[in-house]
């Protein structure tokens, strides 16, 4: 864990500040002013600041901001004076985790502070979660036939081949499998023969002895020694150089390889999924990859569909991105019109899903406000006639973004033959295993939430203003909604109509404050009983910042 940062000019309160959080076994490091918090911010950060708010050298407001653009995931707690109301106030709106008010109780001090570390340790493990499996998004009917693949290939360690265009999601689905598979507590090591220089691959694959070769100055295990256990993902097998392929036929035969320059066999278990964008029936044609070993690796075939077949998920996938985005970027997420959408889903998407994401990255940091339209996508994007002009499915959009099958679903039913196909004995095996796929609707349904875009936390009117658009509140978990597109309206919505009439008519004041309280503290209510408290999670659920849910909870009362 990194030290908590102390910055305070008043050196009493950081000689007992020190003193209690060591006797809590936690590092500390004090700094009398924000210039050396800033400075030190260079080599290093820390898990937790705590600042006060006057210093001579610059306000902890400004220190607050400051430090919020650089590590926009830092809990910062501000100290400050119980008459410094506005202060504390404007340290909410920069993005505080707490303020502590003056004098304080060293205990509640320190409390704050743990609470805060484990605030930070919290997310940096659902980060990490988030990285090894990022979330996977697919209303298509093509996307929904992986899934199902995904969830019928579970139970099993066969080989598998996935093929697509580049970006399209092969590792994405390679992780997924791994995942899902018997072996997903093990490693999953990926790599990409296609961006590795031909000398070095091998010692990449296998590892090298010392002194192997020139600058082997130490002993280096190779990738199929660190799957060991779990999955060794090959990306871009069809540009793996023709001798290496014998050995990698070699291993895959008899699971025995040597390191580079070592002479002792060496085992590992490992499950191989490959990758490529390539038609390795047509490499094998041309003589440049070897059949016996195309046949090994071509157990079951997932072929992934281009973006361009499935424009129906550039919607979600946008909102999904944009979410992202401003996540990782510290800022509010944008939101998009249908216009802009429908110009998206008009185009090719030469790159897939990657420049989709791209896209959305570009736009969060470009477009000039907070909804994105038509005429604010990128220049080369704008410069290129759709290629078909679909229209948006309002009605049906999907409530929740798609999640993998969770579990392998079990039902009769096969892999579609286009999909998934046993390409040679081998693949037979799988039919054996009873694991069938889930149903679109469960895959849907496994994860339940909230739309991942539509609700502006911090502009109560565009909120509410969403409830009749896209996606609106179909997956919130509890109501009746969700069926999309049936008639008539939902029926919490036919609630809400009673309600504001009764307080429009009655001529109560601050109407539309009233009720968008409820609805907010009902959506964070709901999200904390799912998460059982915990805030993080829950504005993750939400689609809202760690900030602005503990903000909320703060105005809404929430708080016992
Ligand atoms: N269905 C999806 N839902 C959400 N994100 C996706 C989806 N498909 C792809 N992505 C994202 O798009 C990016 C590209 O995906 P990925 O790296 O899996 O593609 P790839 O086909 O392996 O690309 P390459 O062939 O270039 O290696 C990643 O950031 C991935 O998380």
């Amino acid at each position: 864990m990194k030290p908590i940062w102390i910055v305070d000019d008043d050196q009493s309160i950081r000689f007992v500040l020190e003193k209690a959080l060591a006797r809590e076994q936690f590092a500390v490091r004090s700094f009398s002013n924000p210039r050396d918090v800033l400075s030190a911010l260079d080599e290093e950060a820390p898990q937790v600041l705590v600042s006060d708010i006057r210093m001579p050298g610059g306000s902890g407001i400004e220190l607050l901001t400051k430090v919020k653009a650089r590590h926009p995931g830092l809990p910062v707690i501000i100290m400050t004076a119980y008459s410094d109301l506005d202060s504390a106030v404007s340290a909410f709106q920069g993005g505080a985790f707490e303020y502590l008010p003056k004098p304080f109780d060293v205990p509640k001090a320190v409390e704050l502070i743990r609470r805060a570390v484990d605030e930070s340790m919290r997310e940096s493990v659902i980060d990490e979660r988030q990285a090894e499996m990022p979330e996977m998004l697919g209303q298509a009917p093509a996307m929904q036939d992986v899934f199902r693949a995904i969830g019928r290939l579970s139970q099993s360690n066969v080989t598998v081949m996935i093929t697509g265009e580049s970006g399209s999601g092969k590792e994405l689905v390679a992780r997924a499998l791994h995942k899902h598979s018997p072996r997903g507590n093990g490693p999953f090591v990926a790599i990409n023969t296609a961006a590795i220089p031909k000398d070095l691959l091998e010692s990449e694959l296998f590892g090298h002895e010392r002194g192997a070769f020139t600058g082997a100055q130490t002993m280096r295990r190779g990738r199929f020694e660190q799957a060991d256990g779990g999955t060794l993902f090959l990306d871009e097998i069809g540009d793996m150089p023709f001798d290496l392929q014998t050995r990698l036929l070699r291993v895959l035969s008899d699971g025995q390889f040597y390191r580079v320059g070592g002479h002792q066999p060496l085992k590992s278990n490992v499950r191989v999924i490959a990758a490529t964008h390539q038609n390795l029936e047509e490499r094998v044609k041309q003589g440049v990859f070897r059949e016996d070993l195309f046949h090994r690796l071509n157990v079951i075939r997932l072929r992934l569909p281009a973006l361009r077949e499935r424009r129906e998920d550039v919607p979600a996938l946008t909102r999904f991105f944009l979410q992202k985005s401003a996540k990782e970027l510290g800022v509010e997420a944008k939101r998009i019109t249908d216009a802009a959408l429908e110009r998206l889903m008009g185009f090719d998407f030469p790159g897939n899903v990657r420049q989709l994401e791209n896209v959305c990255h570009w736009l969060t940091v470009m477009a000039p406000a907070q909804v994105v339209e038509a005429k604010d996508l990128p220049p080369e994007l704008l410069a290129v006639a759709p290629s078909v002009a679909p229209s948006l499915p309002v009605a049906s959009e999907p409530a929740a973004p798609a999640a993998l099958p969770v579990e392998p679903a079990v039902s009769a039913g096969g892999l579609p033959a286009s999909l998934a196909e046993p390409a040679s004995p081998g693949g037979s095996s799988l039919s054996s295993h009873g694991a069938a796929p889930a149903s679109a609707a469960e895959a849907a349904g496994a994860y339940g939430g909230l739309p991942t875009g539509g609700l502006s936390p911090a502009g109560s009117g565009q909120a509410i203003g969403g409830f009749g658009g896209l996606g609106g509140l179909g997956g919130l978990p509890g109501t009746a909604a969700g069926s999309g597109g049936a008639a008539g309206p939902r029926p919490w919505l036919v609630d809400l109509e009673r309600e504001a009439r009764q307080l429009l008519e009655s001529g109560s004041p601050e109407v539309w404050d009233t009720l968008t309280r409820q609805f907010e503290g009902q959506l964070i209510h709901t999200a904390l009983d799912i998460t059982r408290g915990r805030r993080i999670e829950a504005a993750h659920k939400l689609g809202i910042g760690r900030n602005t849910i503990t903000r909320k909870i703060q105005e809404l009362g929430l708080d016992d």
